[in-house]
């Protein structure tokens, strides 16, 4: 409650820097989240405001599993997409790291930086309360060793705000995994297509299309479930594979991205789903909005209504009270002599 209290609550000053939580002045909003009256829910229903959601956990992820109903997650960058991700229903907001490309313009995701991330993620929370929030670790944050993750995830979490971690990888990551979920940090893995990897290997290319190959896959799924990892992205997968590894595992939550309909839930980048993203769009991808007709059709009428002297109309315009004008123009000529 007080994690969750903390994200809506968070005063617009003090955003730029690392959080202290010690120093933050939790217990008031706390207290202020708690209070709120059945009376008060009741009036803001009546007056259209939404009741608030609950907070997103882990428990209610697997009871969604259990009832095979799908979840949603999405990727938000922002404090506006993190907003809305929270007020249109999305189980899991993921700060992903395909940031780097669709939002800061880089060619490859191994770029970002965790100091990048985290300005991004701290974003995001802001606008983000009931989704779980789950932040990717950047290349190279937690590769050294479980300890070198350890303290990469602890300022994602304490300093980003983010309920869990995620990390692309296999069998590799198992120490690692058991290490973060032993402090009690959530860890979501990402196995089939590893986008950090694609220059080794030799592009962005489906997995598992193989046996040994789906096999290895399945493998490391088995071994990341079995160190506690909570959820798994699956990634660019043959949809058989998708479900049959999402049948086999008992506890971890699986997320698919072109890995079929067969997975507990799904996860697409925003600007792939909403249509402003224009780099190379994967197969999985479906547009479910062409946002970038709409801005292209707002920001040319907004440049042609600035040219033609349409915009701003005088109801734009402030006016001032009367007889303010003729005594400015008085004063004005003292000021700039009569022409
Ligand atoms: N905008 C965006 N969307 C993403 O899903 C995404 C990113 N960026 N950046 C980081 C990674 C890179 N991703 C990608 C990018 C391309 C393919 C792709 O084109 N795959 C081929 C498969 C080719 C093969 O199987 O050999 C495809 O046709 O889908 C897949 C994942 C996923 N992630
Ligand atoms: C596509 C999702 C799963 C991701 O890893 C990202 O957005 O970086």
């Amino acid at each position: 409650m007080l994690r969750s209290a903390k994200r809506i609550q968070r005063p617009s000053g003090l955003l730029d820097f690392p959080l202290r939580p010690h120093t933050y002045p939790f217990r008031a909003c706390a207290q202020r989240w708690m209070s709120a009256r059945p009376e008060k829910r009741q009036a803001d229903e009546a007056n259209g405001t939404p009741p608030p959601r609950k907070k997103v956990t882990i428990a209610h992820l697997q009871a969604l599993r259990a009832s095979r109903t799908p979840i949603t997650m999405l990727t938000a960058y922002d404090y506006p997409t993190g907003r809305a991700c929270e007020a249109h229903g999305i189980d899991i907001t993921l700060v992903g790291d395909s940031l780097a490309q669709v939002c800061l313009g880089y060619d490859s995701t191994t770029r970002l930086t965790l100091d990048e991330l985290l300005h991004h993620t701290r974003a995001v929370a802001r606008g983000s309360r009931a989704p779980l929030l789950v932040a990717d670790m950047p290349f190279g944050t937690y590769l050294a060793s479980p300890e070198d993750a350890l303290r990469s995830a602890v300022r994602v979490v304490r300093e980003g705000g983010a309920d869990a971690v995620k990390m692309e990888g296999g069998m590799e990551l198992v120490e690692t995994v058991r290490k973060l979920t032993g402090v009690g940090i959530p860890v979501m893995a990402h196995v089939g297509l590893q986008p950090q990897r694609h220059v080794a290997l030799s592009g962005y290319r489906a997995q598992g299309r193989d046996a040994e190959s789906a096999l290895h896959v399945l493998r490391s799924a088995l071994a990341l479930e079995e160190a506690g990892a909570f959820a798994a992205v699956v990634e660019a997968v043959p949809h058989a594979l998708g479900t049959y590894i999402s049948r086999r595992l008992t506890r971890m939550v699986t997320i698919g991205i072109g890995a079929g309909a067969g997975t507990d839930g799904q996860v697409l980048v925003w600007d792939d789903m909403l249509g402003t993203w224009h780099g190379h769009q994967a197969k999985f991808v479906r547009r479910f909005a062409q946002v970038d007709r709409e801005v292209e059709r707002g920001v040319r009428a907004y440049a042609d209504a600035v040219r033609e002297r349409s915009f701003p109309a005088l109801e734009e315009s402030y006016e001032m009270p009367k007889g303010q004008w003729e005594k400015f123009e008085r004063l004005a000529e003292d000021v700039v002599g009569t022409a």
